[in-house]
């Protein structure tokens, strides 16, 4: 059977056909949008037993205005027929609890969780819509960035507000969850012992720091929504809630549009890019701040910090750390974010090797990457966020049971 894969982040779409097996599905196919909404967005669709095509310049101001773009290469006479499709969706509100076949309860029970991820779920359930359309008689499912999380204990998940809030579904989710799920699922694929505790730093437009023991999140940045937790591309991360109030109240006229307008502000135009003043995109705000912008300078040193920050706190909630894994567009490729995260911890047995942080990797060489020292205490990793190799994962055994 052949599978399609629909991963909407908040400034890209990732798609992938995979073929099922043993031990896992295997991509035939990748593609991308990147960059959406920055005003330099590119489209990129490779066979992957192929040389990679360079990625061309597209128009793409929102992902529901890329999706048909994806359809299109999906549609190409060299891709096989597609017998299920996958999308992730970030939240899945306080209804629904696992991956879930999509049906028009699931789609009205998506509508009503819209509130849980603003910035992704509308542009999701929009494309389920319109590629439901397109394929209307195979199967669709949905895979959650919340699932994987579910087993932080209370204590990680309960907001110190009254408890009726909390019956309500008002609680932690955590976000990134596949990525992280990926992540485990990676390690045990390659054969490696999964460290007993570990950190994953998902840092891409959205990023979050994670605490995981024995391969199981007990912990993470990210809240009630994935506004919240570390700094992002164009997210604050965590705020004093004093103000969100201060910004609410200084809004004048309608009430709605007093929400309207702190939501975008909260959720499109705050982060890294708000305090550089660029778009959201972490190689130009590298560039500019090397060329001396003290704004870029002053975002990415904002950015690094809350996730130091992060990364510290659950080491200590943990007694210590045995892995780091850095994942996610910038933890993948930006190796200045990388050092400047950790930079300094000698005395805490954490012990960056420059060089290997630096190195290309070679092709073939195996998805985990070490960047630290033989002397480490604390290993340091860097592996790919495998999301749609994780939601063809859950596909595969969905459709068994279905
Ligand atoms: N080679 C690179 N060097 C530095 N940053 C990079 C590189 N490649 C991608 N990034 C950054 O990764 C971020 C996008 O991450 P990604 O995980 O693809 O996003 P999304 O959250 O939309 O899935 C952008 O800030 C982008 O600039
Ligand atoms: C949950 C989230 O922030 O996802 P992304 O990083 O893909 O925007
Ligand atoms: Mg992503």
């Amino acid at each position: 059977m052949h599978l399609l894969v629909i991963n909407s982040g908040s400034s890209s779409i990732k798609f992938s056909v995979f073929a099922t097996g043993e031990p896992s599905p295997q991509s035939l196919f990748e593609g991308e949008v990147s960059g959406i909404g920055s005003g330099h967005a590119t489209f990129a669709f490779n066979d992957v037993s192929k040389n990679k095509q360079k990625p061309a310049g597209i128009k793409a101001e929102d992902p529901v205005k890329a999706i048909g773009k994806v359809v299109e290469a999906i549609s190409s006479p060299s891709v096989p027929a597609i017998d299920a499709v996958g999308y992730r969706v970030v939240h899945p509100g306080a209804k629904l609890h696992s991956h879930v076949r999509i049906d028009d309860q699931v789609l009205h029970d998506l509508d009503e969780a819209v509130l849980f991820a603003p910035l992704h779920d509308p542009s999701a359930i929009r494309i389920i819509r319109q590629t439901m359309a397109r394929f209307p008689s195979i199967p669709h499912f949905a895979c959650f960035d919340t699932i994987f999380h579910q087993t932080m204990p209370e204590v990680a998940t309960a907001y110190p507000i009254p408890s009726r809030y909390r019956e309500q579904g008002v609680r932690r989710y955590g976000a990134h969850g596949l990525s992280c799920e990926s992540i485990v699922e990676q390690m045990r694929d390659a054969g490696a012992a999964i460290p007993p505790r570990m950190a994953i730093a998902h840092l891409g437009s959205g990023c979050s720091v994670t605490a995981l023991m024995d391969g199981r999140s007990i912990d993470t940045t990210m809240g009630l929504t994935p506004t919240g937790g570390v700094v992002m591309g164009t997210r604050p991360g965590d705020l004093d809630p004093g103000l969100v109030l201060y910004l609410l109240r200084q809004q004048t006229g309608d009430r709605n549009q007093s929400f309207d307008a702190v939501e975008q502000l909260l959720n499109h135009d705050s982060g890294i890019a708000a305090l550089s003043g660029l778009p959201n995109d972490m190689r130009s705000t590298r560039k500019a701040a090397a060329e001396g912008n003290v704004s870029a300078q002053l975002a990415i040193a904002v950015f690094t910090r809350s996730v130091r920050k992060a990364i510290g706190s659950f080491s200590w909630l943990m007694g210590g750390l045995d892995a780091i894994v850095f994942t996610g567009g910038i933890g993948e490729h930006d190796t200045q974010s990388r050092s400047e995260i950790l930079a300094h911890l000698q005395p805490l047995g954490i012990h960056m090797e420059e060089k290997l942080n630096v190195a290309e990797k070679n092709e073939g060489e195996g998805p985990i990457q070490l960047i630290s020292a033989s002397e480490s205490k604390t290993e340091i990793l860097v592996m790919p966020a495998k999301e749609d190799w994780m939601i063809a994962i859950h596909l595969q055994r969905m459709l068994v049971n279905h």
